[in-house]
């Protein structure tokens, strides 16, 4: 088998003196589209963050393509939970998906005409090309997320992770995505997120891994939804999540 793109041995992480992951372990193939479920709070956004190193391990070991004092960012596209776009940059939807090749190129150097190119891709690849010029504050919420994910396409990264991509994104956002990510993994691309609901990513996803309270309490094929949200109807708003104990996988 290939070196794993992501391997996380007994990963305990905490924030001050709290501990929210408790020896987690988990491996991310080439390939692969791992979906990470769970309830609110159950620690899969620190699970992500752990693995990008942006909160440290208190025990454990994480590798990326194999190294554990990994150095080569540029071959990862993060898509963060929340945009931020309230910043009140006037940035146009074109410089804010240029700006994730920034890492690759070195700020002081013009983009060149592959650079331009790999935007205009990137944002055919998510169904923007035709809102380059426009201001991303003009976009809807799912339309920016779509953006954000551009951004991380256009950097041409290995793997992609990203932290609920389609949470409070419209229908037809939430297809262009799930197509933009069927195009990545065709292309090779390996691909790590988190997910309340799978919705059309669904079909794309080779293995979920269920965090609970800070553990890994399933992880293998895409589990069955539980109880009512089964529904066909069922519109999953989360104004409940509070009690759903073990998630909506009911692991
Ligand atoms: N920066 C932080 N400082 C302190 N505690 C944090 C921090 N980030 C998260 N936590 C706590 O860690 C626990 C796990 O949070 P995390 O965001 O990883 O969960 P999650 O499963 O991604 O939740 P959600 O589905 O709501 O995004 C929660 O109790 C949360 O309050």
């Amino acid at each position: 088998m290939s070196t794993p793109v992501v391997e996380v041995t007994n990963a305990v992480v905490g924030y001050d003196e709290r501990i929210v992951l408790r020896g987690v372990s988990l491996t991310v193939q080439r390939g692969d589209v791992v979906a990470i479920l769970g309830a609110n709070g159950s620690g899969k956004s620190t699970l992500v963050r752990s693995i990008l190193r942006l909160v440290p391990l208190s025990a454990g070991e994480i590798a990326l393509f194999g190294e554990r004092k990994f150095k080569g960012w540029e071959r990862i596209g993060y898509v963060p939970q929340r945009i931020g776009a309230g910043s009140g940059v006037p940035a146009t939807v074109a410089e804010v998906v240029g700006s994730g090749l920034v890492a690759r190129r070195g700020i002081f150097r013009p983009p060149r005409a592959a650079d331009r190119a790999a935007v205009t891709a990137a944002l055919e690849a998510v169904g923007l090309a035709d809102r380059a010029a426009d201001p991303v504050a003009s976009l809807s919420g799912g339309q920016q997320q779509r953006t954000l994910i551009a951004r991380a396409l256009a950097g041409r990264p290995e793997l992609l992770v990203l932290d609920e991509p389609t949470a409070g994104v419209d229908a037809t956002s939430q297809a262009a995505f799930a197509g933009a990510l069927g195009d990545f993994v065709a292309g090779g691309g390996t691909v790590l997120l988190v997910a309340h609901e799978l919705g059309p990513l669904q079909p794309l996803i080779t293995r979920c891994v269920v965090v609970h309270h800070g553990e890994i309490a399933h992880q293998g094929a895409v589990p069955e939804p539980a109880g009512h949200h089964a529904d066909p109807g069922h519109d999953h708003v989360h104004p409940h999540a509070h009690e759903e104990r073990a998630g909506m996988w009911g692991a």
